[in-house]
């Protein structure tokens, strides 16, 4: 089969949103298309205010486009109301949004648990994902007793318990210090790797979004259109030090220039 005839994972045809406020209509996205192939790894940078969550929020089913569509594994979300299509995918934001009353390996199950599944069933996936995220040892554990960096395994464990078809990222590291972060980094790749999972991350690092991203997509300002699609052909798997070579450097700095002009 070739590349082309392979489905994309995810479809966002020219979507678009105007949010009606008190001071009259905010369009905040003009126009944006683009297809995710199944296991690619998608970051999208953008200056502040272009739209960026607006627009994972109408690929996850939570806002309404004012135009177009979105389709995940060929199901529309908006035209037909697919909920197979929305049941299909997870989130992950800056902020844990972790139980604090339950233990960790309840708060990754949790989405197992709003399906029915029986506890057996979910806290034996929950410890299976304690071991994915590098927190074996903490199961029992509550999210006060964890550090930012480990609250963010477990949020990002709980998003993988569905197995999800598509893994939505809202600038899940933007509150690490950098160090946290670049293992943060790694730890993604290698958990996207084991699981295959399909990524859209958002992201404000021109470092970070090379670093993890098959292509990197640049946003123009509000309201948004796809301004630029960097290819990054980096081989995998990624390593810390490869940040130093003029093909990396080379990357961030054509993205920088793409963005320059605008607060990232
Ligand atoms: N519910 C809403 N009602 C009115 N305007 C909104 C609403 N939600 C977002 N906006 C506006 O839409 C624009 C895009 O917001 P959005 O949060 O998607 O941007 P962003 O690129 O994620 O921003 P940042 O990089 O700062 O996180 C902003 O101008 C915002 O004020």
């Amino acid at each position: 089969m070739s590349v082309s005839a392979v489905q994309p994972e995810l479809r966002v045809e020219a979507i678009g949103k105007t949010f009606e406020s008190a001071a009259g209509p905010v369009q905040a996205i003009e126009r944006i298309d683009f297809d995710v192939r199944p296991g690619e790894f998608i970051s999208v940078l953008g200056p502040s205010g272009c739209g960026k969550t607006t627009l994972l929020r109408m690929i996850g089913g939570l806002e309404r486009p004012s135009t177009g569509d979105v389709a995940i594994g060929g199901r529309s979300i908006w035209t037909s109301g697919s909920n197979e299509a929305v049941r299909s995918l997870a989130f992950a934001f800056q902020d844990s949004r972790l139980f604090p009353w339950f233990s960790i390996e309840e708060n990754i199950a949790l989405p197992l648990r709003l399906r029915g599944e029986p506890k057996e069933k979910r806290l034996a996936r929950a410890r299976e994902l304690c071991a994915l995220v590098g927190l074996q040892g903490f199961e029992k554990a509550r999210p006060r007793q964890l550090s930012g960096g480990m609250r963010q395994r477990v949020s990002l464990a709980r998003a993988l318990a569905i197995d999800p078809r598509l893994l939505l990222l809202d600038e899940p590291f933007g509150a690490l210090d950098a160090m946290t972060r670049d293992q943060m980094n790694l730890e993604l790749q290698r958990i996207c790797k084991t699981t295959g999972a399909t990524v859209l991350l958002i992201t404000h690092s021109i470092s970070e979004a090379v670093f993890l991203g098959d292509r990197v997509i640049v946003l123009s300002p509000r309201p948004s259109r796809v301004h630029s699609v960097h290819e990054v052909t980096l081989p995998r798997p990624r390593t810390i030090a490869m940040q130093e070579t003029t093909e990396f450097q080379q990357l961030v700095r054509a993205v920088r220039t793409d963005i320059a002009g605008y607060p990232a």
